[in-house]
């Protein structure tokens, strides 16, 4: 099941530092939302307030709401471990566990969230995963070979495998191409317009070109200098965004004025 989520009035602080300010934006579901934006200027954190990510670091906390299908993220008795296994995140750099096989490494997130799981249906599903995230047909006949064996490329699809296993509502990706090569960018490009079918996804990237042919909805985020928070300037329907912005910052940073 895919969920919408909608975010109001949301700051971000690390510490005494407000790295986001006031964020509202709608995130829909069975679409693909890109976070674009010059350095620093709080696409990460913000994303990783999404799944209460950002809670593992220490000093940071969030003011302001998160509903995900009219639900609060941070009401009280929520637990942030249930949250992530509802918004699940794949990370800029592949990081399957180096020990584990291939098969271990898709099955590690249901494990860890303590699920008992039969022999064959653990084989299903890793099939099924691995299907989902367009890397059975290289990897089937060395399923027991670990996950550091793989290329770059097939390793972050090992991990959105992973993602994909606990059978998530949403996937969070962080820059999930920027340590690929053209060919394996393009590959989690596609495998990112098949997941739309069934996930609501969020991704940050720095590649405007990427943003443009995979996203359906495009958020710019920007910051006025070093030491203030990052904002939201503007968000749309991405091909609006690419050829009409409504906001001259967003028009400098997409035609590679700044940023
Ligand atoms: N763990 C942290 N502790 C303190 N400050 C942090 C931490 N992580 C990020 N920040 C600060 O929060 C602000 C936003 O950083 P963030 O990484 O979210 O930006 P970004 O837009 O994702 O940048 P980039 O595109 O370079 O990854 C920056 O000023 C950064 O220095």
């Amino acid at each position: 099941m895919t969920k919408r989520i909608d975010v109001n009035n949301l700051n971000v602080f690390y510490g005494n530092f407000l790295a986001v300010e006031d964020v509202s934006l709608a995130i829909e579901p069975k679409a693909v939302t890109a976070f674009i934006g010059p350095s620093g200027c709080g696409k990460s954190t913000f994303l990783r307030t999404l799944n209460r990510m950002h809670e593992v670091i220490p000093g940071a906390r969030v003011e302001g709401e998160v509903l995900m299908d009219g639900v609060d993220l941070y009401g009280s008795g929520v637990d942030p471990v249930a949250v992530r296994r509802h918004i699940g995140m794949v990370f800029q750099r592949p990081n399957p566990f180096p020990t584990m096989s291939i098969a271990e490494n898709v099955l590690a997130g249901v494990k860890l969230n303590n699920k008992r799981i039969s022999k064959s249906d653990a084989e299903d599903l890793v099939e099924g995963s691995l299907r989902g995230a367009n890397l059975w047909e290289e990897v089937k006949d060395r399923l027991d070979k670990p996950g550091s064996s793989l290329s770059g490329g097939q390793q972050q699809r090992l991990c959105i495998a992973r993602a994909i296993a606990i059978k998530p509502d949403v996937l969070l990706m962080d820059e999930p191409c920027s340590a690929l090569d053209p060919i394996s960018t393009l590959a989690i490009e596609d495998l990112i317009q098949e997941l739309k079918n069934d996930y609501t996804i969020v991704i940050v990237t720095h590649n405007m070109q990427q943003a443009a042919r995979v996203s359906d909805k495009t958020a710019f985020f920007n910051i006025a200098g070093t030491g203030k928070p990052g904002k939201l300037i503007e968000m749309n329907d991405t091909p609006t965004m690419f050829s009409t912005p409504s906001e001259k910052a967003t028009e400098d940073y997409i035609s590679g004025r700044f940023g």
